[in-house]
């Protein structure tokens, strides 16, 4: 039985640090949303008890360092599965952008697998194993919108927010998160409202959403990269209702309910960055 399973970006509509931990992870209080736009992940059987990657994307490792080989690799040996499997990744989101690509295909993985070996395992059980992993897979196993605490495992599911488009402009630079984390500075930042973000997506809340967006490693990744600060001056002076660096980024996105917006900014963008996309908020969980 061959499976496919789609594996969907997110954005942070906001992003708190509270303080770094013992073990070496910060504390993190943030509110993730899936976008429409994900790579898809094949998985076919295999005779032989290993298993095999494989992705045309040039930026991603096709072997055991890949999280989607990890996320097999756990289940495998976890459950003590005795077959193989092929991963085949059409990779469609940008590497290193700070939407999670890596973590949602981790994530689609685990979802596959447990239906292609039968392992019976709920939502909640394959978050808890993906948190293994890395901390963005617990929130990409759910999709949806949520509220994540703790170093981003502990999930609280949300509300989709209205529905409105999202600009996604991703310069031409790598983001490496751990360097993020290592360099911020928590005596100097602003810190979101993130009660106050929770408070609009259950009120459905537009105008306060955009007034509420808010990421505390901006003041690392726009201080050492001055273009990713250009493109949200940029996307701003196109007319967008709220824009905000994704995750660790580079990726900066920018948020309007309007289509004739979203392609003014989509065009407006296209002469200053190679990587630009308009996708619509997924906002509702589609693996529930
Ligand atoms: C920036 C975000 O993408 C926002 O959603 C996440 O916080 C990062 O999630 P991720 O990429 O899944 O991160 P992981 O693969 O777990 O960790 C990569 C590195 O980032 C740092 N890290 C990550 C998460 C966290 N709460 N505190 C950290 O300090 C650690 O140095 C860690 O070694
Ligand atoms: N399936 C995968 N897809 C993308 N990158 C992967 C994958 N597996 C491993 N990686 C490695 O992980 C690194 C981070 O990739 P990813 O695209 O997940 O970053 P990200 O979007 O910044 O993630 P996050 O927002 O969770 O911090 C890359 O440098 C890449 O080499």
């Amino acid at each position: 039985m061959r499976i496919l399973e789609k594996a969907p970006a997110k954005i942070n509509l906001a992003l708190d640090v509270l303080h770094k931990r013992q073990d070496g992870f910060h504390e993190v209080k943030m509110i993730m949303t899936m976008i429409d736009l994900a790579d898809r992940i094949e998985l076919t059987p295999l005779k032989e008890n290993k298993i095999t990657i494989s992705s045309h994307s040039r930026y991603v490792p096709n072997d055991e360092r890949n999280l989607a080989y990890k996320a097999a690799a756990l289940l495998k040996e976890r459950f003590q599965v005795n077959e193989g499997v092929t991963i085949s990744i059409d990779k469609q989101i940008p590497v290193a952008a700070g939407l999670a690509g890596g973590s949602s295909d981790a994530a689609a993985t685990l979802r596959g697998l447990n239906k292609m070996w039968k392992l019976g395992l709920s939502l909640d059980e394959l978050a808890v194993l993906g948190a293994e992993i890395g901390s963005d897979v617990s929130f990409c196993v759910y999709g949806g919108t949520a509220l994540a605490t703790g170093r981003g495992e502990i999930i609280e599911h949300l509300p989709a927010p209205p529905p409105c488009w999202v600009i996604l402009a991703k310069p031409f630079i790598g983001v490496s998160t751990a360097d993020v984390y290592s360099k911020l500075n928590l005596e100097n930042v602003t810190h979101p409202n993130v009660d106050q973000m929770i408070k609009a997506i259950e009120e459905q809340d537009y105008s306060t959403i955009c007034q509420s967006l808010g990421n505390v490693l901006e003041t690392v990744t726009l201080e050492k990269y001055p273009e990713v600060k250009q493109l949200k001056t940029q996307l701003q002076r196109f007319g967008a209702d709220g824009v905000l660096m994704s995750g660790s980024g580079p990726t900066v996105f920018a948020i309007t309910e309007h289509e004739s917006r979203m392609q003014r900014i989509y065009n407006g963008l296209r002469g200053f960055c190679n990587q630009v996309y308009a996708v619509r908020i997924l906002g509702e969980s589609p693996f529930k």
